[in-house]
């Protein structure tokens, strides 16, 4: 929805203060999951005398920490939550019980929690205790912080994105295979940061063989999300740089029984194998969801990025588009084979955003949700310049 035209929630002061909550959630940013980024601060007469935000699972809630730094100054005080307050016993106790016990008078909150255990309960117990509470102030903000823990709520499966670079002539690389570099360094900068974002990225076996990518974060003290290389034949290099798990793991996933030699070998490196009766993108993510991932970055060729689309676990896409030409008829292309002979076929993405990254173009949008139509199909054929899985 255009924000120009979207009701506001709350005063001007209350949208300010919901974004300081956002500000603050986004300092633990890829290190809460299988949990939600959350800020919260707590105002007296109009100053703000506590301030917190949820630091990761099994630590206490963003609440708790902007309580703690109010002190007895919560009394009376509003306290402003991006995240409803949860009203359960998880790994820590209720939230909604701390701010009772403070004594808050009023609680400003960006969103209702996804989660079935709270959806709208937490706002009741703090009604239900004479607190006045505020609900959807900067919502959209607050959602799109979420959007990964949401459609892990909502879905049971982490949230895909669908990363790529390609030339103005919609390649990701030369007739070799050579790509590096498509985008310029500020772009790849960017990707950087979607990474950090993110608690897993997942390459095919092309990509090792052909890039011999590192996927690490190069920010000192940034979490790195767990690398994961899908491979039926397990027909890999011996030393990749994603071999090396002293400072970040690495999973391989592959068929049962595949190249037992390489399973072995790679073991030796530390690197974690799953074998999957049926390797898909399906799977794959299913057993990322069991892992508690919330964000999963696909950073892989054209036949896995194809499979991945038609199987519904890409939710967003980020395409990188550098203004260069390399021509090339049997240069790969982002996306493999879907199966479409139409143009009535086309994806076409939602809420799409455009934007320059030094001389590089930026789009950001979102597939349509499953329902309105793309073909599922459970194993993508190989053989392309794209990605063997
Ligand atoms: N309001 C709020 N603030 C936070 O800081 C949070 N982390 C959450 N999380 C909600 O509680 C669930 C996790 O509970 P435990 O950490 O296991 O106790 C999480 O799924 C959210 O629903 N909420
Ligand atoms: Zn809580």
């Amino acid at each position: 929805m255009d924000s120009k035209i979207e009701p506001r929630v709350g005063t001007a002061f209350d949208r300010e203060m919901m974004q300081r909550c956002l500000t603050l959630a986004r300092r633990a940013l890829g290190r809460t999951a299988p949990n939600p980024l959350v800020g919260a601060v707590v105002v007296q007469d109009g100053k703000i005398v506590g301030e917190g935000f949820h630091p990761g699972a099994g630590q206490p809630h963003a609440e708790v920490f902007a309580l703690k730094a109010a002190g007895d100054r919560a009394q009376g005080a509003t306290v402003y939550v991006s995240l409803e307050p949860c009203n359960h016993y998880g790994r820590t106790p209720p939230c909604t019980e701390a701010l009772i016990a403070a004594g808050v008078a009023k609680v400003v909150v960006g969103m209702v929690d996804p989660n079935p255990l709270v959806a709208g309960g937490g706002v009741a117990r703090l009604r239900s205790a004479g607190i006045e509470v505020v609900v959807g102030v900067e919502e959209a903000d607050c959602r799109q912080l979420n959007e990964g823990f949401i459609h892990r709520m909502v879905y049971q499966r982490p949230f895909g994105i669908f990363k790529y670079a390609m030339t103005l002539d919609g390649k990701i690389a030369t007739t070799s295979g050579h790509s590096a570099w498509i985008t310029n360094p500020a772009a790849r900068e960017e990707v950087q940061q979607l990474r950090i974002a993110c608690d897993a990225i997942i390459v095919g076996g092309n990509t090792v063989r052909i890039d011999n990518p590192r996927l690490t974060i190069r920010q000192i003290d940034a979490p790195n999300p767990l690398r994961v290389v899908m491979s039926r034949t397990l027909d890999l290099p011996t030393t990749a740089h994603l071999w090396q798990t002293e400072t970040v793991s690495t999973l391989v996933m592959t068929q049962a029984g595949a190249n037992p030699d390489m399973q072995m070998l790679l073991r030796d490196r530390g690197v974690e194998i799953l074998e999957l009766d049926s390797l898909t993108p399906t799977a794959a993510m299913a057993h990322l969801y069991q892992r508690g991932c919330l964000s999963v970055l696909w950073e892989c060729g054209g036949t896995l990025a194809a499979e991945a689309i038609a199987q519904g676990t890409v939710q967003k896409i980020f395409a990188f588009i550098a203004p260069k030409i390399i021509g090339g008829s049997t240069a790969p292309t982002p996306v493999g084979d879907l199966g479409f002979t139409q143009m009535t076929q086309a994806i076409t993405l939602e809420r799409v955003q455009w934007r320059t990254v030094g001389s590089d173009c930026l789009m950001e949008g979102y597939l349509p949700s499953r329902e309105s139509g793309v073909g599922s199909r459970e194993s993508g054929d190989k053989g392309d310049k794209g990605e063997e899985s």
